[in-house]
């Protein structure tokens, strides 16, 4: 847990907690208030205050903040909901405690209903883990500046999402598995295909085949190793050769893994950071070439990549980009996005807009502190924006509320 968090944490009032609980992960979104104030809204009135809501209306000013732990670890991610009281922020249907509900998507949703009750005394409003993707990424990419980027030769650059030009667009997240969702607009999306062999995928075999405690221990070990101790390439098959007449570099793979097989090494002699290595590029070449088939059956251009998988690792995203670019031949782009992992979370968290009959201000607009171009529309954006992307990236922000 980034201690920036809780500090500022302690420090407001923090209000209304999304939880997104998946097979690997929960990921917890909330907001915490530093002031409130009324603002008057009038069309027009700065360059970077582009969208407007022409009334006065109330305005919390706050930080969204990020956290995550694992799924497997629920009790610690419910301590620190309690120990924060993040579950007495949010909507409240009357005046007992017991009628408090939180905002919360993915399987564990269902799953872990019922333990949330006893553990932490309130019901979780259940919101459909397609539709909260979808929101948190059209949030994010309409409101969140220098959310989505590139990355091309080891170089990262932010993308400048034109607002009228948005839709569509194909969204693959890489959780424990891969849902790609084929996205035209606010809420107007179709789940159009979906992989098994995804995040958890890298992280079980990894575990299996290397005895990696960690994640991210698995991670480094990957950024240590060299796959082609292990992988089968062209050139290992065409002696050294390119196999140029169906364009394929000698240096291409040919057979993930497939030089395992082929060696007079003992099985000892192969290293967990190669194996980790080819394992990572397996799994992130084989998500890659299915979302690239995808966005060829829909005539997508932008493929964005979300979900935890990823975070924010060089390899990881070198190889989805090479593969979409290869496979399109150019066409195809494949971007990233700095909040990758808090889509679902942050689709939780807005559709507290949605919620009839509360007592408690509801969120009407999320909006990001940040200087964005004249033509967004959708959110609006002020202020400044705080620091590099990470885990646990806060975003500062307002909440317009009604
Ligand atoms: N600290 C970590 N512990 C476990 N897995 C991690 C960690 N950090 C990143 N990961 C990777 O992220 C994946 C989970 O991503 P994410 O949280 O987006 O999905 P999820 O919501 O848990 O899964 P699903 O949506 O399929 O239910 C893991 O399978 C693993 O590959
Ligand atoms: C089952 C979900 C949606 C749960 O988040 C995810 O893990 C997933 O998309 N898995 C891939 C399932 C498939 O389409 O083969």
């Amino acid at each position: 847990m980034d201690p920036r968090t809780v500090h500022s944490q302690q420090n407001s009032k923090s209000s209304h907690l999304a939880l997104d609980i998946g097979g690997s992960l929960i990921k917890l979104v909330y907001f915490s208030r530093s002031d409130e104030c009324l603002i008057d809204d009038n069309e027009g009135n700065s360059s970077n205050e582009s969208l407007v809501v022409s009334k006065k209306c109330p305005v919390l000013q706050g930080t969204l903040h990020f956290a995550k732990f694992e799924t497997s670890k629920i009790n610690d991610c419910l301590e620190f909901i309690m120990r924060n009281k993040l579950h007495l922020g949010g909507c409240q249907h009357g005046g007992s405690p017991d009628n408090y509900t939180v905002k919360a998507t993915g399987g564990g949703a269902y799953k872990y209903a019922d333990l949330i009750k006893e553990k932490l005394g309130v019901c979780l409003d259940k919101e459909d883990e397609m539709d909260c993707l979808v929101a948190g990424a059209n949030f994010l990419l309409k409101a969140v500046h220098e959310e989505a980027f590139t990355y091309t030769n080891g170089r990262k650059e932010f993308v400048q999402i034109d607002q009228d030009d948005l839709y569509p667009y194909l969204l693959v997240n890489i959780g424990s598995g891969v849902s790609m969702i084929k996205v035209d607009g606010d809420g107007k999306f179709e789940r159009v295909s979906g992989t098994n062999v995804g995040g958890g995928t890298f992280w079980g075999l990894g575990r299996l085949l290397t005895k990696c405690e960690s994640f991210d221990e698995l991670l480094e070990l990957s950024h240590q190793g060299n796959n082609r101790v292990i992988d089968m390439l062209v050139g290992d098959i065409y002696g050294g050769l390119e196999y140029n007449k169906i364009g394929l570099s000698s240096t291409a793979i040919a057979s993930s893994f497939g030089k395992a097989i082929s060696d007079n090494k003992e099985l000892a002699d192969y290293k967990p950071e190669d194996v980790a290595r080819s394992l990572l590029r397996m799994i992130s070449n084989n998500v890659g070439q299915i979302s690239y088939l995808n966005a060829l059956r829909f005539g997508l251009k932008r493929i964005f990549f979300g979900g935890f998988f990823i975070r924010g690792h060089a390899y990881t995203m070198d190889t989805i980009s090479v593969g979409v670019d290869f496979w399109s031949k150019g066409e195809a782009k494949a971007l990233f996005l700095r909040h990758e992992g808090f889509l679902g979370a942050l689709g939780a968290f807005a559709s507290y807009e949605n919620q009839p009959g509360s007592d408690d201000p509801i969120v009407r607009q999320l909006v990001q502190q940040s200087p964005i171009s004249a033509s967004h529309t959708g959110y609006k954006i002020h202020g400044s924006r705080n620091g590099e992307c990470n885990d646990n990236e806060s975003i500062e922000c307002s909440v317009y509320v009604s």
